[in-house]
């Protein structure tokens, strides 16, 4: 078993898009290590990105092991060169370039154990898009780097009493009914199922499933998908042994008591799954990829260009993804001993 206390690597943190709030929430969750208990981490990135919007201390290193000595005195920060110094609020190319080295050095020293764990900052998609970046978001570039295909990396997102899983993930809205399928269903069921148990520590995780439309399409009166798609998902899923239930009407499923009926929810789009989770727990909201052979966590907020800079960002969910990478670590040792 792993025991609570026993040494992790530390955890490689990216600082993403260096123009947005990635910088000072990182900076800001070392800032309340100690009373917040978190284990070492380090940055990685433009440390110039810090110190335009952090005035605490900063200790360069060259690899992950040297932030263990220097984590309880400063911050410490693997350096990339970033190009054009970075402006808080005003992304540029250079920048999206940097958070993409920052994201893949992340990676490579996860994959090799040198870090426990990535956390990831958040990136500016557009920007991203801009330089030629062909993935909709970093779940699916991990996941390629990882070897593993984008159906099988399981977004989740998870606070307290909600953990949440899009089922299609970054497409246009008008795309979601063709992008569906009872396999996708079934797969990302089976890794979120997995995960739980994995990541969680949960033996026998209860799964529901969302329907699409409203009132799960009222026996096929306002939509098709719920009973030739959705429901042999659900079907298969529980033959696969997984305790899974639904299609339900998607508007009843996030009620507390509804909440305490289930271990994470399947959502048929992004917005289903990611706007009851936000306005419950934006702060703390925790970003997970699943079905990964790493561990890769992100606070779930985006680059917030507009009040970077202004030193008024919440690094409450930086913190809680930091705190969610060592518990899912150490779980996964726990599950593998
Ligand atoms: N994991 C990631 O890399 C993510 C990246 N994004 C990217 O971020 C960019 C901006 O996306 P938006 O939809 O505007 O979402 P956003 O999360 O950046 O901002 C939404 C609102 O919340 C506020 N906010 C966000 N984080 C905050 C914090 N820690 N403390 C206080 N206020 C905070 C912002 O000021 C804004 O009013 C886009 O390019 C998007 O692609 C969005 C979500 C996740
Ligand atoms: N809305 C969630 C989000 O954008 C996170 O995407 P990713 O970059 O972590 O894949």
């Amino acid at each position: 078993m792993s025991d609570r206390n026993s040494p992790l690597a530390p955890f490689a943190v990216t600082l993403g898009d260096p123009a947005g709030i990635g910088p000072e929430v990182v900076a800001k969750s070392w800032a309340v290590r100690e009373a917040q208990g978190l284990s070492p981490f380090f940055a990685i990135g433009d440390v110039r990105a810090i110190r335009q919007v952090w005035s605490g201390p900063i200790a360069a290193i060259d690899t992950p092991d040297e932030a263990v000595q220097f984590f309880d005195n400063a911050l410490p920060c693997l350096h990339l060169d970033g190009g054009a110094e970075p402006v808080p609020g005003l992304p540029n190319a250079d920048g999206a370039r940097g958070a993409l080295h920052a994201l893949e050095v992340g990676i490579g020293l996860t994959k090799t154990g040198s870090a426990s764990a990535i956390v990831t900052g958040p990136v500016g998609k557009a920007q991203l898009y801009e330089v030629g970046f062909t993935h909709p978001g970093q779940t699916e570039f991990i996941a390629e780097r990882c070897g593993i295909s984008p159906d099988h990396a399981v977004m989740m997102l998870a606070g307290p009493s909600l953990r949440v899983v899009p089922v299609t993930i970054h497409i246009p809205l008008a795309q979601v009914p063709s992008a569906l399928s009872t396999e996708l269903i079934r797969v990302r069921g089976q890794i979120t199922a997995r995960g739980l148990q994995r990541q969680f520590g949960i033996d026998n995780p209860r799964l529901v499933v969302a329907g699409l439309n409203p009132h799960a399409g009222e026996n096929g009166n306002l939509g098709r998908e719920e009973i030739e798609i959705i429901a042999p998902a659900v079907e298969l899923l529980r033959a696969d042994g997984i305790n899974a239930h639904g299609p339900f009407s998607p508007d009843g499923m996030f009620h507390p008591a509804a909440r305490e009926s289930y271990d994470a929810i399947l959502c048929m789009y992004h917005d289903q799954a990611l706007i009851p989770l936000k306005t419950l727990y934006f702060d703390e909201g925790v970003n997970m990829t699943l079905g990964l052979p790493i561990v890769r966590t992100s606070p779930d907020h985006g680059t917030a260009f507009g009040i970077a800079g202004k030193n008024i960002a919440s690094p409450g969910a930086m913190i809680a993804a930091i705190r969610m990478a060592e518990q899912s670590a150490r779980n996964r040792l726990a599950h593998a001993a």
